[in-house]
């Protein structure tokens, strides 16, 4: 099955979600104008890293970024996976994704489940312990955010739950870590047999300048589309997920698990 992926490169700004709605709004239309099947945004894109900002400003019970990402899926008959939001939900803050189908109805929420010290993210946000797996565009995916892809295990617990065909990736990479952003995609993609799609942001806040390089990578781990690291852009490529079978179909590394011996 042929499937036109995009990916919304973004700068984001610190603490303004008024601001970054609207650039959302507007990679929507964007990706609609090149009939894409798929757009993916990254991490936190309503706040950034504002975390000690965030009794004034997550979006409580994700509700205004739902709104947004459910009106623009519908209005453009887009499949949204909605990078990630800051949130408050029952008094807690969490780093939430919401994936939304072409109908606007959400398919997925998904709180970020490991949390990232250097960037103090404990100090400040609840860890979730959900899995996210999702029928989306017809394709079983499933996603995680940011630091979630340096845990293999995490990501495997997901992946072999059908096997899935594609990992979304949302993210707020630092630009001095970004050789391992990639060299850590391309092994998920290839220990998985799986479509990666990696949406990282651009810009800089008060402690980081994130590196781009928003990514598509095939089953055996080539890239297939990158972007650069300093410009906002939407990354356009189109997947045929029946590459992924002729992959598993050589090497049945799903079938050759021997998950009793592993701890
Ligand atoms: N926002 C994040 O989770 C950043 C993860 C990161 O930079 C890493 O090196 O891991």
């Amino acid at each position: 099955m042929k499937l036109k992926i995009a990916i919304a490169q973004i700068d984001i700004a610190l603490g303004d979600p008024k601001h970054n709605q609207k650039t959302v709004a507007y990679y929507a239309e964007k990706a609609a104008e090149v009939n894409a099947d798929v757009l993916v945004y990254p991490e936190m894109w309503n706040t950034g890293y504002a975390l000690t900002e965030l009794t004034n400003l997550a979006d409580t019970n994700g509700q205004d970024s739902q709104l947004l990402l459910s009106k623009l899926a519908k209005k453009y008959h887009l499949n949204i996976v909605g990078g990630s939001v800051a949130t408050q939900q029952n008094h807690k803050f969490y780093n939430t994704m919401f994936v939304f189908d072409a109908s606007g109805q959400k398919v997925s929420e998904y709180n970020k489940l490991h949390l990232f010290g250097l960037m103090n993210e404990e100090k400040y946000v609840s860890a979730g312990s959900m899995i996210n797996t999702f029928d989306l565009a017809g394709i079983k995916s499933a996603a995680a955010i940011c630091y979630d892809i340096r845990f293999p295990e995490w990501l495997r617990t997901m992946m072999s739950v059908g096997p899935q065909e594609i990992l979304y990736v949302a993210a707020e990479w630092p630009i001095q870590r970004i050789e391992q952003w990639q060299i850590m995609l391309q092994a998920r993609a290839i220990e998985n047999q799986t479509f990666v799609v990696a949406a990282n942001r651009v810009g800089r806040d008060k402690n980081n300048v994130f590196g781009g390089r928003s990514l598509i990578i095939d089953p055996l781990g080539r890239v297939i589309q990158q972007a650069g690291d300093t410009q906002e852009t939407l990354l356009i490529s189109t997947i045929d997920t029946d590459d992924e079978k002729m992959v598993r179909g050589q090497i049945p590394v799903f079938d050759d698990r021997r998950p009793e011996l592993y701890y």
